[in-house]
């Protein structure tokens, strides 16, 4: 009987998605990078596999490209979203994550953001809301839980920054014990960002939507925009909405490219 699995993506944020609810499929880190890997496997940043789950409607387990298993993925809970076709509950190591199909896309209202130094986590105290830390032009960074750990740089021009050399030092710093994702962002116009990012685990990519609810929300706090906030990354625009004390509320495109058959047996 053949494997099969969906391979989709939000903004060019793209994914294998595996269904296995009906029938288990084991995935290991070794396992979830080969899949990943663009030449010797399918190919994809991140690496979604369904399961049941005893306290929502489906059980999301994400692995990046390395074969690490996180606890977020905004671009995926969208897809998925639109592959249950209807409003759902789904389960993440992130936290318990809402979602609502909508015209081509979905919305997804995540948990509350967290700030504290120990909970992003940061290896030492810290204020996270301008860290005294730098990595060559880029500081005043801003570290903001969003169920992953992300550091946000608000830049005069983010598609000047060489986030190609920074991102992987960030990433990989002492400072951050579980890596961290690392946005750099500018001001686009009114309630307009314009962001890069460097995801923990897979490199730069063409959209993050956890990065994208992380950096909106810290530029809400900075007041540096109002929500609702338009996001534009190099693959496409998100919407994010937030105010203090509330869930974030993501909304934007998720598309299914195709759907294949494969024997899993053959990664490893
Ligand atoms: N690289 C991220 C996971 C995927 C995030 C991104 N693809 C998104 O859409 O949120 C991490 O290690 O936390």
């Amino acid at each position: 009987m053949a494997d099969r699995f969906t391979k989709m993506h939000g903004l060019g944020n793209d994914f294998v998605v595996i269904d296995a609810r009906e029938s288990a499929v084991e995935m290991t880190p070794a396992r979830a990078h080969a899949i990943a890997d663009r030449r010797h496997g399918i190919g994809c940043d991140q690496l979604i596999l369904l399961e049941p789950s005893a306290k929502a409607d489906v059980k999301m387990r994400i692995f990046n490209a390395d074969g690490g298993e996180v606890e977020a993925c905004g671009n995926a809970t969208r897809c998925v979203a639109t592959l249950i076709g209807q409003p759902a509950v789904i389960e993440t190591l992130g936290g318990m994550l809402r979602v609502t199909p909508a015209d081509g896309g979905a919305e997804v209202t995540l948990g509350e953001p967290v700030f504290d130094w120990e909970r992003i986590p940061l290896a030492m105290p810290m204020d996270t809301r301008d860290m005294p830390v730098a990595w060559d032009e880029l500081e005043h960074g801003a570290a903001v839980n969003v169920g992953n750990p992300h550091i946000i740089f608000f830049v005069p021009e983010a598609d000047a920054v060489a986030l190609a050399d920074l991102g992987s030092r960030i990433e990989t710093d002492p400072l951050f014990p579980e890596r961290v994702n690392v946005n750099v962002a500018s001001l686009d116009g009114e309630n307009q960002l314009q962001l890069r990012v460097w995801e923990r685990g897979v490199g730069l990519t063409q959209a993050c939507g956890t990065g994208a609810c992380a950096t909106a929300v810290a530029a809400i706090r900075a007041g540096l925009v109002a929500s609702p906030v338009t996001v534009s990354l190099p693959g496409g625009d998100l919407v994010i909405r937030w105010a203090e004390g509330q869930p974030i509320v993501m909304s934007g495109a998720a598309t299914r490219v195709f759907d294949g058959e494969t024997d899993w047996a053959r990664f490893g």
